[in-house]
Parts: structure tokens; sequence; C-alpha cells
């Protein structure tokens, strides 16, 4: 059996691919070693057998032995340690949740249910670095793939609504101690039912604007607001986050030439899903059951839900989506700007698709070649 060393088990992200691992009985087809930069010799999680103590996951030398790492510890340890390991020699598969390495031409973006072709072929070829993409990009490719498979879309433009879970475990804490901030404030007028709708919103909001408001982590308030900058300025105006749509979509699909992706990416107060609200221009006018169609029928978690008020409300939203793999489109309809131009809204867990699943599937695939 392959060794694959697991880095980052205990993050956000590691915890959820430790849970998916479990769920698919991973464990089974390989030998799993875990590593932390701040616990080794601790005890590794429980996998339903005996696993060696936890490694030191800077020891170049152990990280030698294995066929396989997977990294979920974050970008400053990819920095640090993957040079280090190919330098030493280090001939194995790479797997990471963190950015660093997506954009390097050695590196593929990996997404096997929108990019299986590219992921054999890197095989093929001798590729050894794979690489999950940023979440919200992942996610929307998750939902709109066939429009691209088609060769329909000219361009789209994406409005995110992105969760608290893409900026960390800490950032969640902060949107829930200011949602108690809040729901303490407006308790007492909220048990009375004749207390003013004004009053309400006034205290929410002198709370919203208190200093003692917690806003360690996001610098503003999130809760009752939202933040329309994610991660940090790049070029011509845009954020990073708004950036890797456009480059890592068309990485990911190998796009020439390539199709611009653009938009806001905004930080709302929803816990663990992402949600986009997305803008396509198409090819040319194709009719929206062939649409619907193309969008259903590309992989086994897209699922198309009708342009209804009941079926949007209850199924388009992270309450509902929330620990699922399943990537629900809906609010499909063409646009008053013309009949190539397509609506649609979109909703995905950001760190089951959109982190750790590509990753733990990633693995399956070099083993069972
Ligand atoms: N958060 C997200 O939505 C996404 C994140 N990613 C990428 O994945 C990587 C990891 O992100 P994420 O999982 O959010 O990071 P976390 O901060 O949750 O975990 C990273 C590491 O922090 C260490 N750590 C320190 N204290 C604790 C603690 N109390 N509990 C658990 N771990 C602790 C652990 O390393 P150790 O055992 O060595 O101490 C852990 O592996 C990043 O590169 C990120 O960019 C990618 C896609 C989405
Ligand atoms: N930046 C994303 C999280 C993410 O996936 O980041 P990255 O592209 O660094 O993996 C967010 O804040 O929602």
């Amino acid at each position: 059996m392959k060794n694959v060393g697991i880095v980052g088990f205990r993050g956000m992200v590691g915890s959820v691919l430790m849970e998916r691992m479990n769920a698919e009985k991973d464990f089974k087809f390989f030998e799993p070693k875990f590593f932390s930069t701040s616990q080794a010799g601790g005890k590794a999680p429980d996998i339903g057998r005996e696993t060696e103590p936890v490694g030191n996951a800077n020891d170049i030398e152990s990280l030698k032995k294995l066929d396989i790492i997977v990294s979920c510890q974050g970008g400053d340890y990819t920095t640090q340690v993957f040079p280090a390991l190919r330098q030493a020699g280090w001939k194995g598969y790479w797997i990471d949740a963190a950015s660093t390495l997506r954009m390097e031409k050695d590196a593929i973006i990996v997404l096997d249910p929108v990019n299986r072709a590219v992921i054999d072929k890197a095989l093929d070829a001798g590729v050894r670095d794979f690489i999950g993409g940023n979440c919200t990009t992942s996610l929307m490719l998750m939902a709109i793939a066939g429009l691209f498979q088609q060769g329909w879309v000219e361009w789209v433009s994406t409005m995110t609504y992105q969760a608290a879970s893409g900026a960390g475990a800490k950032q969640m804490r902060e949107l829930v101690a200011q949602m108690r901030a809040v729901g303490n404030a407006a308790a007492s007028l909220l048990d009375n039912p004749a207390s003013a709708i004004l009053d309400i919103d006034r205290a929410v909001t002198t709370t919203l604007r208190d200093p003692s408001f917690p806003v360690t982590e996001f610098s503003v308030p999130l809760a009752a607001s939202l933040i329309p900058w994610i991660d940090k300025p790049v070029e011509d105006g845009q954020s990073r986050e708004e950036w890797k749509g456009h480059v890592e979509t068309n990485k990911i699909l190998d796009l020439h030439p390539a199709v611009p992706v653009d938009g806001n990416c905004v930080r709302i107060g929803a816990m663990r899903c992402h949600s986009a609200g997305l803008t396509i221009k198409l090819k040319r006018d194709i009719p929206l059951a062939d649409v619907e169609n193309a969008i259903g029928q590309s992989n086994d978690w897209v699922q198309v839900v009708p342009n209804t008020k009941e079926e949007s409300i209850r199924k388009l939203s992270p309450a509902f989506v929330s620990g699922s793999l399943r990537v629900p489109i809906g609010r499909i309809r063409k646009m008053k700007m013309g009949p190539e131009y397509l609506s649609a809204f979109t909703v995905g867990d950001q760190l089951l698709w959109g982190a750790a699943e590509p990753l733990r599937r990633m693995v399956r695939i070099i083993l069972e070649r």
C-alpha cells in the first residue's frame, strides 16, 4: 500500500478532509501518516485502526519517504517545505489546499468532475503537483461547467456572497460572537411585542458601531452587515479573490482563448456556504431547456432548481446546502439585455467542493491508476 502523508489534519479544511476520508472509507486504500508542525508525537486522528503517532511536518527526511503528501496546512508551510522537499530529490505527488502553487506552470488545479481530462493528461505527462482551486471558482465551475463544455460561454460576471469559513476558523467564531452581541442588544426589545421596530433597529446599529463590538478578525461588522472586499488588492481595482475567478477558471478548464470571468466578491454572514449570482453571456441564443440540460448533466452533484419562488427559497440557500456535496443552481432565466444573457444563482459548501473534496478525490485518482 502507498504511504500517504496528511499535513494539517487538525485545521478546518483538514478536519473536513478527515470526515470525508472516513465516510468514503479511503483509509482502506493507503497507509496514512499524519503530520503536524506543533503536535509531533501526539495521537493521530481516529481512522478505525492503529496508526503511528503524529510526525513532525517540518522533517524533510520523514516526508521524503512518502509516496503522496496532502497538505491542508496553509500557504506559508507550502512556501517553506515544498521547495526543500523537491530539492532533496523527492519525486512523490504533492496535493495541496493552499493557493501558493496554483498558477505555477508545472501544477494542475484539480476539480475532477469538471477537468478530469486535464488531470489525466497531466498524470500521463508526469506532472506531480496537484492543487485544489479557489473555493468560489471551484463552486462556480461545479455549477456551470456544462455550459463551458458546450463551448457556449462568451463571458461570466460573478457577484459572490461568501461565507465566513473562507476567511478561517477564528472568523467563523467572530461572526457568531457578533450575532450574539447583536441578539443581546436587541433582546429586551424583541421580548416586548409592543416595542417599536425603529428602536430595535437603533439598538442593533448602535451595537454594530460600538467600540466594544467584536471585530478583531474582520476589522468591521459582518453580522447584520457585509464586507465588499476579500483578500488583497491586485491590479485594476480588483481584489485577489476576483482575480482568481478569471485566472483559475481558465487554468482549470485549459481554455484557449481565455473566457473573461469578473465581478464583485463580497463576504456575508453565512457560516460555510458560498453563493454567487451569475450573469452569463452566451455566444448565441440557446433555448433555456438546452441550457438546463447541459448544466444538469455535467456532473453528479449539480442540481438544477426550478425557477419558482418556493423551490428557490428552500433549495438555494446556505441553510439548506451546508454540510452537503450537492451544488444547486437555480433562478435560471434569460435577461432583459437580450436572449444571449443568462442569469443564475448557485450555492455550495466551500469546505467540501471548495476545499477538501477535490483533494480527497485526487488521492484516489492517483491510487487507482
Ligand atoms: N478555509 C477555507 O475555506 C479554505 C482554505 N484553504 C486553504 O487551506 C489551508 C488551511 O486552511 P484552514 O484549514 O482554514 O486553516 P486552519 O487555521 O484551520 O488550520 C491550519 C493549521 O493551524 C494549526 N492549528 C493551530 N491551532 C489550531 C487549533 N486550535 N485547531 C486546529 N488547528 C490548529 C494546525 O496545524 P498544526 O497541527 O501543524 O499545528 C492546522 O493544520 C490554507 O492554505 C487555506 O488557504 C483552501 C480552500 C478553502
Ligand atoms: N479566499 C476564499 C477562501 C479560499 O478558498 O481561498 P484560497 O483561494 O486561498 O484557497 C474566501 O475567503 O472565501
